[in-house]
């Protein structure tokens, strides 16, 4: 099988590079050598050197054609590169069969023809880059590829309407300089005019050009009525002020206190509380609503994100709701509050967080920017000078720590399942790092109550970068009950290690099923000791011991566990890393099963 991956990335250059002139030793790829161990020009693989993850060719001259079929031979490519070269020809349609693919770069050839129908096939792309190239014809559906972040196609000659691309989802998108024609779809706001210039036969926002009228649409009388909505809702606050202070003698000293009630409320913890003001619904739990957080509130309203499940989600909802208390962690209390209609959020009062409001709100639009599937967008926040809430879906099925360590014990949890979880975290968490790196967002506080498990019993991240930089640091790490990491230099702490550091505890309790902290046990030192005596069988869980799961991959994942959890942030490895690392012990588990069967 090896040999077969071989001589096909062998004909795929072949192909790539035809009537080019020989390239010198270090190129490689012929069939005498191995294209991870030799190390052949542009070819990147796992930490194994075993399978090959991505190929980087730009800008070597290449004059041939694109053998899809013989690229895709290789597992599990997922960055394709070919930019600046002089490639000709289609990208044909066995594309498709690049099934891993994420980043596929293309840009700067001169490719033609149509984009292949099979493209929206490699659904979990991420970067399409096809620009300045001569690419023809309509575009395939590119909108079901559903966690697009780029699309670059300009500077070809694409004609056709635009197609309904997710643009809350995308951070980049170009089309201009091509035939396109018809009205542009909403881009909500979020790309301009040079997305779209160049295309004599496009109209309406964003360019400057009405598009012929036509009869009155659905979307212009939503736009009413949301107007209208944000009418009615400030109207609502005004008249709340209003009752306020006409029914208050002395306001200022009753709205501290009433601020006071909260923080009250929050360190009585379970137990009803006398101060907590209406929508008692009388049984013994902490229900109230939240106008008893912050009643003076005025000064700002909810900002609702991209997310689709509460665009019609107002302030005053959240208000009414009867909420209940389900925890205090080191960020605040987390509040669950059931809608009317139905719909439960669950609701994050974040403790005082030494952040400005703008930063607040920078920071969470750069956080919704960012979607993956495993990972729990932020739908709203709300966002004053005393108050700051932050809103998610409700998530029914619970958390990987009550999975792990509820009722059940992991019991019916296995090995398959759990380096399914494994993997899909690091996958999600690899992108958030990617996207938000450059604005020093890691995550902060990674463990397994904040892997939430979503209505198809996927994993998701929750409450990603809600720590800031500044509290970061070791003191905080210190007090943490999960984090207690003595002995470590705290200057080099950087967040990102912290994630890594955070990871390497969730794999530690996915494989030995035990609690991260308990009466004084801590999980990685316990893990470390029994490693050193070289007793290692002993650390897994007595429930896959049982299931009889396949040892040697857990004996894998447990060292890629190690290494996250090393001391020192910088034997940590990157996100990156954990996340081929952990694909490739899938990998293997898969083709053992398959053997098996
Ligand atoms: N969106 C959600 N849906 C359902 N349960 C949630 C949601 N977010 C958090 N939870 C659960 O509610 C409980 C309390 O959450 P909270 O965030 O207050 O605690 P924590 O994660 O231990 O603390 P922190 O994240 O602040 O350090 C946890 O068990 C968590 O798994």
């Amino acid at each position: 099988e090896v040999e077969d991956v071989k001589k096909a990335l062998v004909q795929f250059m072949d192909k790539l590079s035809a009537g080019n002139a020989r390239r010198d030793q270090n190129w490689g790829w012929n069939t005498s050598s191995d294209p991870c161990k030799d190390k052949w020009m542009g070819v990147f693989c796992d930490n194994r050197q075993q399978s090959v993850r991505k190929i980087v060719l730009d800008g070597f001259n290449l004059s041939g054609i694109l053998d899809a079929s013989s690229v895709c031979m290789t597992k599990s490519l997922f960055v394709l590169s070919l930019n600046g070269n002089n490639i000709v020809g289609t990208v044909p349609k066995e594309i498709s069969n690049c099934k891993h693919l994420t980043h596929l770069y293309v840009s700067g050839n001169k490719f033609s023809g149509k984009l292949p129908e099979t493209l929206p096939q490699l659904n979990i792309l991420k970067r399409l880059v096809i620009s300045n190239n001569n690419f023809s014809g309509e575009l395939p559906d590119l909108s079901r590829i559903s966690g697009l972040l780029t699309f670059c196609g300009e500077n070809n000659q694409l004609s056709g309407g635009i197609p309904q691309f997710d643009f809350t989802n995308l951070v980049q998108f170009n089309v201009s300089n091509n035939n396109f024609s018809g009205p542009i779809p909403d881009v909500k706001g979020r790309f301009g005019a040079d997305s779209f210039s160049g295309n004599p036969g496009l109209c309406g926002r964003p360019l400057s050009n009405a598009c012929p009228p036509r009869k009155k649409s659905k979307g212009s009388t939503n736009q009413v009525l949301l107007f209208s909505g944000y009418i009615l809702l400030g109207l609502f606050v005004l008249l709340l002020v209003g009752l306020k202070l006409i029914s208050k003698r002395k306001p200022k000293e009753e709205k501290a206190e009433v601020v006071k009630k909260g923080v009250a409320l929050d360190t009585t913890g379970n137990k009803p509380s006398d101060t907590s003001s209406g929508h008692r619904t009388g049984d013994n739990r902490s229900e109230y609503s939240i106008t008893s957080i912050e009643s003076g509130m005025a000064s700002s309203s909810l900002v609702v994100l991209t997310s689709p499940a509460v665009q019609k989600l107002k302030f005053e909802d959240l208000l009414r709701a009867p909420a209940e208390l389900l925890g205090r962690g080191k960020h605040g209390s987390l509040y669950k509050v059931m809608l009317d209609d139905g719909m439960i959020l669950a609701v994050k009062r974040l403790r005082d967080w030494g952040i400005s409001s703008e930063d607040f709100k920078t920071r969470m639009q750069k956080i919704d920017r960012v979607k993956h599937p495993n990972v729990l967008p932020p739908v709203a926040y709300y966002c004053s000078k005393q108050e700051k809430l932050l809103v998610y879906e409700y998530q029914q099925n619970g958390s990987l720590f009550n999975l792990l360590h509820g009722s059940q014990n992991g019991r019916s949890f296995d090995w398959g399942s759990r380096l399914g979880v494994a993997a899909a975290v690091t996958k999600a968490l690899a992108l958030m790092h990617e996207e938000l790196h450059e604005d020093g967002i890691a995550h902060g506080n990674l463990k397994s109550t904040n892997i939430l498990f979503n209505k198809n019993m996927e994993p998701c991240i929750s409450e990603y970068g809600l720590m800031t930089t500044e509290s970061q640091d070791q003191s905080l790490l210190a007090q943490s009950s999960s984090f207690k990491i003595n002995d470590l230099s705290p200057q080099i702490y950087s967040t990102f290690k912290l994630d890594i550091y955070g990871i390497g505890v969730i794999l530690l309790e996915l494989l030995t099923g035990k609690l991260v902290q308990n009466n004084g046990f801590n999980l990685a030192k316990w893990v470390n000791s029994v490693v050193r005596e070289e007793w290692t069988a002993e650390v897994f869980d007595k429930a896959l011991i049982a299931e009889a799961a396949g040892e040697e991959r857990m004996v894998n994942l447990l060292q890629v566990a190690l290494k996250c959890i090393s001391p020192s942030p910088n034997e940590r490895p990157s996100i990156n890393q954990v996340a081929f690392m952990i694909d490739t012990i899938k990998e293997e588990e898969e083709r053992s099963i398959s053997l098996e069967a």
